[in-house]
């Protein structure tokens, strides 16, 4: 079996190669390298990450490799947001970088020649009585990422390990410590999935430029104040608008007028909702929901540690997810990622559709 291991720089994918080799494996690594842009203009710092991924290389002996998939980041996760946020959708950076890149075009690049493929994700898989892997939820709430692995195809799932996947952080942590692990003080990497708010906002800057519109109340219809371009708020968003008299809610937007409505106070029941469809679900494993009918499930619609119960009613393959709780903010365009009730199983995600 041939081994290759995915690292970063932080504890996380340290601690994955610290695991492995006791269990005698000693994988090949790779530290993917996505630069600073096109005209290197952002500030990425990932000689740090380069150093650490070496102390960990030679203290477990392993191969160390810097793969540059710059150009094909750029292309592949910055065009896919540059184009959601252009659209009014709000787009997600880790699910797409882990389909694209890290189990893409590193795949073909380099994966394929291994057998399997270790990430430092809080994730773990599963395998059912008839051979079939299903990717299920870390024990740790906060740090669980299967919503940011939902897109892969069973394929990627097949090969995939995640050696650090049944443990809570901050056992991860404690082995970092125990093990002089050079990153065990340090902040999470910054990944490659590295695009935050921050850097969503000066990408949409830099390809969207700014065009002001009017932010309009919903309920009343009275003009708040003035935005500088719909691209540059989401749905759901309370911090950072910057109208006073707060708070405000984005709750809408009329990307044609380049309007952004907000909703006003606490308990805005303009910024829930319990109902939405969601566009073809991509199944990791098989999809359980192939029958028409109405499942019990619990969904993500974003990167939060809660899981939210709902029904799933699924009828001539359209999906509409009913919420048992109020959820804020039901952006268009966000996953929305299914599991079973137990959020033991993740089966998948699809983008939210825009509302009829
Ligand atoms: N630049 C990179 N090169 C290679 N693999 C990476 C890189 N960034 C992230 N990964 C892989 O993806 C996993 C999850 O990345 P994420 O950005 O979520 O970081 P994290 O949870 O903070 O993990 P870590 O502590 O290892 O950075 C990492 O553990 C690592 O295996």
């Amino acid at each position: 079996m041939r081994y290759a291991g995915l690292i970063s720089g932080g504890v996380d994918s340290a601690v994955a190669v610290h695991l492995m080799k006791e269990q005698g494996i000693t994988p090949d690594l790779f530290y993917i390298k996505i630069g600073s842009g096109p005209e290197g203009e952002w500030d990425c710092s990932a000689e740090e990450d380069w150093e650490m991924a070496s102390t960990v290389a030679r203290k477990y002996g392993c191969r160390l490799d810097l793969i540059d998939l710059q150009k094909e980041y750029w292309e592949y996760v910055v065009g896919y947001i540059v184009d959601r946020l252009k659209a009014g959708l709000t787009p997600n950076s880790d699910v797409m970088c882990n389909k694209y890149i890290k189990f893409g075009v590193f795949e073909q690049r380099v994966g394929h020649e291994y057998d399997r493929v270790a990430t430092g994700h809080y994730a773990q898989t599963e395998t059912d009585a008839d051979g079939n892997v299903w990717l299920t939820t870390s024990p740790d709430p906060v740090k669980d990422q299967t919503d940011f692995l939902a897109q892969l195809d069973n394929l990627g799932l097949r090969k995939i390990m995640f050696p650090i996947g049944h443990l809570l952080k901050e056992e991860v942590r404690d082995i970092a410590e125990r093990e002089h692990l050079a990153p065990a003080h340090r902040h999470d990497s910054q990944g490659i999935c590295f695009l935050g708010k921050i850097r969503f906002s000066e990408l949409a800057r830099k390809y969207l430029g700014e065009k002001e519109g009017l932010v309009v109340e919903k309920e009343t219809g009275n003009i708040i104040g003035k935005h500088p371009g719909y691209w540059f708020f989401t749905i759901g968003q309370r911090k950072g608008l910057g109208f006073g008299g707060g708070p405000w809610y984005v709750v809408g937007k009329d990307i044609r007028r380049n309007i952004i409505y907000v909703s006003h106070g606490f308990q805005t029941q303009a910024a829930y909702g319990r109902e939405f469809f969601v566009s073809q679900p991509n199944f990791l494993t098989l999809n359980p929901f192939a029958a028409d009918g109405e499942y019990d499930i619990t969904f993500k619609v974003r990167h939060t540690p809660e899981f939210t119960p709902g029904r799933l009613l699924v009828s001539r393959g359209r999906y509409k997810i009913v919420s048992a709780e109020d959820v804020q903010g039901i952006a268009p365009g966000q996953f929305a990622c299914l599991y079973d009730a137990q959020h033991h199983r993740c089966y998948g995600s699809g983008e939210i559709a825009q509302a009829r």
